[in-house]
């Protein structure tokens, strides 16, 4: 479903600068594959969701969807097959337009894949419905302004927005860090919800260890631009927070230097 061959991104090059975000990442997920990423500050985490979805280009190497080769298109082209939620719950969302606008903007974003301009009726419907399973009675304030949400309100919003159209490859960019514990765990449960039920291909980031050993079902471990770990789902079953820890140093030399990171 997502396949990305041989891609490198170098910032600055030829200057005192210069820095490796990525070298020659090899990653390849399958239709169903919920992948979550950790690594080490400046790992290249941001850099690969921003190759992706399409705010960076790769240097050199490829980047398919479905087959498709998309690394040259620009990020509005690609967002019909690309959701992506970010860490700031500002981020994914229009706060002086309503509810109801903002789910209209990502209805009419996923049109190209079968979500025509239905009767308002049955757009109001269809939101109503997929509001209600947030099950935190946005479906109630439809009219309200985004801006007035919580911030977690906000998050189930942008998670909603952006899947419901279906995309083929959710990312999902430590979409609970900003969040208190409570919100975080309400949208996390959220999160594995919708992924479930619509088997969406996704990719999350998160700086909670705990958090990418128990979601999903592949884990990989990025540090200095590379992949260094690769778990598949049959290890990273029982595998614990020390652990994983304990990995990272064996393979890189270092202690894991994240000032974000959340053991569990
Ligand atoms: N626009 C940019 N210009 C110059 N250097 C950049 C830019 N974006 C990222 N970098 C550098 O590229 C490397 C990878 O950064 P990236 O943000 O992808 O890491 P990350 O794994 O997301 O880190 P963190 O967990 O700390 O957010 C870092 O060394 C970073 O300083």
């Amino acid at each position: 479903m997502l396949d990305i061959s041989q891609v490198s991104k170098l910032f600055n090059p030829g200057t005192p600068d210069e820095k490796i975000a990525l070298m020659n990442i090899q990653l390849k997920l399958e239709p169903g594959d919920f992948v979550t990423v950790i690594g080490s500050n400046g790992a290249g985490k941001s850099t690969l969701m921003n190759i992706i979805s399409g705010v960076m280009k790769p240097d050199i190497g490829e980047v398919r969807i479905g087959g498709k080769a998309i690394h040259h298109l620009p990020e509005h082209m690609r967002s019909r097959w690309i959701g992506r939620v970010f860490q700031d719950p500002m981020a994914g969302t229009a706060p002086t337009m309503s509810i109801e606008e903002n789910l209209s903007m990502a209805y009419k974003r996923g049109k190209a894949r079968g979500f025509g301009w239905g009767a308002n009726a049955a757009k109001r419907k269809l939101f109503r419905e997929q509001l209600s399973r947030l099950g935190i009675r946005l479906e109630d304030r439809m009219s309200a302004k985004v801006g007035l949400l919580s911030g977690g309100e906000r998050q189930a919003l942008s998670l909603l927005m952006a899947t419901f159209t279906q995309p083929q490859i959710l990312l999902l960019d430590e979409h609970t860090a900003a969040l208190d514990p409570a919100r975080a765990e309400l949208i996390t449960d959220l999160t594995e919800e919708i992924v479930r039920d619509m088997s969406l291909t996704t990719l999350m980031v998160t700086h909670n260890m705990e958090q990418a050993i128990r979601l999903g079902n592949r884990l990989i471990m990025m540090d200095k631009g590379r992949i260094i770990l690769d778990i598949p789902e049959s290890r990273k079953r029982d595998l614990t927070v020390p652990q994983l820890l304990g990995e990272f140093e064996r393979i890189s030399g270092r202690q894991l230097a994240d000032d974000r990171i959340v053991l569990g």
